[in-house]
């Protein structure tokens, strides 16, 4: 990565504030070096901004003029930033470029800061670089063209003991930078920030021998004096540089929740916490470039709730290999049985997805959100007493084996039933171009939620049950589920304590944990894949099941099946108790030609 041209600041005039020694010194060295006329602004106080000497600034004019450069001194406080664009205007007729360097220290807790403290430190690092670009400004507009340096910290982005005044300035030049780089824009006058980590006399103390002896100054001064040559087109760039390494640095912001049911509904704090893992989740986190994105992000949020979809919300589902893997696991697919190799070895040539996986991304937009709570007029639903009721999924196009689905999910329907209330949620996947992959509907049954006054039937839409043929099952498969089949099978994603902690469980009115009723309706569609379909995913279509009563974690589960044309209808048995726990279910395949 070398250019063959050497970059030149011929006829440029360059201003650098605090040059007499550290970071500013060598700035003004290697600019000078480079062809520019610089003026070495330095009060020649010290690190905390007592006294003023001009020995500092001297010393670095006089090492460029022996070097066969020019330069001259400055001794004007960067407060005066007037007085120091004149010393340049003066001696050299222009100002193209303008590092705002200077700053001092007055270190100390937030409680024993001073207002002198405060003040001091804000003025050189905050006012003098406005002050200085103030007056630089009209210069470069006259000439079109500029660039400007603010100096920022990680004190001031991540915070540091001991440093309030410190950190406020030095997050407050970011600010500055950010309306500089707009206002100079449209006449080529650039502002970007320096965000550096170097040896000098105000980390000295701070930074750790080792790390303090290899930051030095000279490793940072091209990174700074690149952004000021013309060729360089960043504008409005914050740029962190250490030890010989730079990065540019952005600020993100999260995909963000309304914290509120619709545009007619207020803002209630407990909305704001069921909401707040939303608010504070970063992992959809983007950096906006303008105000323009950020204001306009807001409407699109306005119209969102304005469109009536008072309900929906939507969330991101990413799966690989691991988790289908680890799916199957839940489900009770084994190595031992040569045909689930394809649902446990991502390699097997037949790796497939067990269909019913997909129903996940749904779970999680329901659980994740309030939806179902939001739904009830009076009394919430929580996880001590919602509990799974009924589940419908389908799969309207193939199945990825990776991928991030987006999913939408809304209420669909609200029931009375007298002893709970069940709400039913519909949600849609879709891949990242948009295909329709997957819909799903839940019903969330919603114990001691019911007699509210609602009505007591579905609303056409919900997807009913069907009743099994009244013959003997024409074929029954056995699974033994294990001890710790819930502790596996939450790690797909439904966390909830009513599966493994006993104390929750005795909360929630069980006498032990009970299995997750997607776990049962996993089992039960292996069964019917591994049946009727050779394991085959590609000739699943869609499953309907209503959970009637709880599995423990270790029981026998049987599945009872009857075929009807595509239609597999069953029912799933406890062996032990020989209580029916999945009812009305049904499970419907492609035609056999369906791709494979
Ligand atoms: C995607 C989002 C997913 C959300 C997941 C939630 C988080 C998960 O971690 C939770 C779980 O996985 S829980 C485990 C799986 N589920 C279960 O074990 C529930 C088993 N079912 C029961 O115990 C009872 O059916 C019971 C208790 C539900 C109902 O029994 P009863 O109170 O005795 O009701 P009953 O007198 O039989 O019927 C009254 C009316 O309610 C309807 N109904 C009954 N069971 C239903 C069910 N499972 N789903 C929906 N509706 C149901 C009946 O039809 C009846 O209505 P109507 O009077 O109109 O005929």
């Amino acid at each position: 990565m070398t250019s063959a041209a050497k970059l030149r600041f011929d006829g440029r005039v360059a201003v650098v504030t605090g040059a007499g020694a550290g970071l500013g010194r060598e700035y003004a060295l290697l600019l000078a070096s480079r062809g520019a006329k610089v003026v070495v602004n330095d009060l020649g106080g010290s690190h905390v901004g007592e006294g003023a000497s001009q020995r500092a600034a001297d010393v670095v004019v006089e090492e460029i003029r022996k070097s066969g450069g020019e330069a001259v001194a400055d001794y004007n406080s960067v407060i005066d930033g007037a007085k120091v664009i004149d010393t340049a205007i003066k001696a050299f007729g222009r100002v193209d470029i303008l590092i705002n360097n200077a700053g001092i220290l007055r270190d100390r807790s937030i409680v024993k800061t001073s207002d002198q403290d405060w003040d001091l430190v804000n003025a050189v690092h905050l006012k003098g670089s406005f002050k200085c670009t103030q007056a630089a400004f009209p210069h470069m507009k006259a000439q079109n063209f500029g660039r400007i340096i603010m100096t920022s910290s990680n004190s001031g982005i991540y915070g540091n003991f001991g440093q309030a005044n410190y950190s406020a300035a030095k997050m407050g030049l970011v600010g500055l930078a950010n309306t500089v780089a707009i206002e100079g824009q449209k006449n080529n006058i650039h502002c970007n920030v320096i965000i550096p980590t170097a040896a000098s006399r105000m980390t000295e103390g701070i930074l750790p021998d080792i790390l303090f002896n290899e930051l030095k100054p000279s490793l940072i001064a091209p990174v700074v004096v690149y952004l000021c040559h013309e060729s360089c087109e960043d504008n409005g760039s914050y740029i962190e540089s250490a030890a010989g390494w730079a990065t540019k640095v952005h600020t993100v912001r999260g995909k963000g929740s309304v914290v509120r049911p619709s545009l007619e509904d207020p803002v209630t704090l407990e909305y704001v916490q069921s909401a707040w893992s939303k608010v504070t989740d970063m992992s959809e986190a983007k950096h906006l470039n303008a105000i323009a994105e950020a204001s306009g992000s807001l409407l699109e949020v306005l119209e969102n709730l304005k469109s009536g979809d008072k309900d929906a919300v939507e969330d991101s589902f990413t799966f690989g290999n691991r988790e289908l893997i680890l799916y199957a696991l839940g489900i009770g697919a084994s190595t031992k049985n040569g045909n689930d190799m394809r649902f446990l070895y991502e390699n097997d040539v037949d790796f497939s997805p067990i269909p019913s996986f997909f129903v996940l991304p749904g779970l999680m937009v329901t659980m994740s959100s309030p939806l179902v709570s939001n739904a009830l007029p009076n009394s919430g639903a929580d996880l001590s007493n919602i509990l799974h009721g009924e589940q419908y999924l389908e799969i309207v196009d193939d199945l990825p084996t990776s991928g991030k689905l987006l999913t939408k999910g809304k209420v669909f329907d609200v029931m009375d039933k007298g002893s709970g209330a069940v709400v039913v949620t519909s949600c849609e996947s879709f891949d990242e171009n948009g295909r329709l992959l997957v819909k799903n509907q839940s019903a969330i049954f919603v114990v001691g939620a019911g007699n509210f006054g609602g009505k007591k039937v579905p609303i056409a839409g919900v997807v009913p049950l069907a009743a099994a043929p009244s013959r003997a099952p024409d074929s029954s498969i056995q699974y033994k589920t294990n001890e710790d089949q819930a502790a596996l099978y939450r790690l797909s994603g439904d966390l909830n304590p009513l599966h493994i902690d006993p104390n929750f469980a005795r909360l929630s009115g069980f006498k032990t944990p009970i299995l997750h009723g997607l776990c049962s309706l996993g089992y039960s569609v292996r069964a019917v894949l591994s049946k009727y379909a050779n394991n085959n995913s590609a000739l699943f279509k869609a499953v309907k099941v209503r959970f009637s009563g709880p599995v423990l974690p270790g029981q026998t589960l049987k599945i009872d099946m009857w075929k009807e044309g595509a239609r597999i209808h069953f029912r799933t048995l406890i062996v032990e108790t020989g209580k029916e726990v999945i009812s009305g279910a049904y499970v419907d395949l492609k035609d056999s030609k369906a791709k494979l």
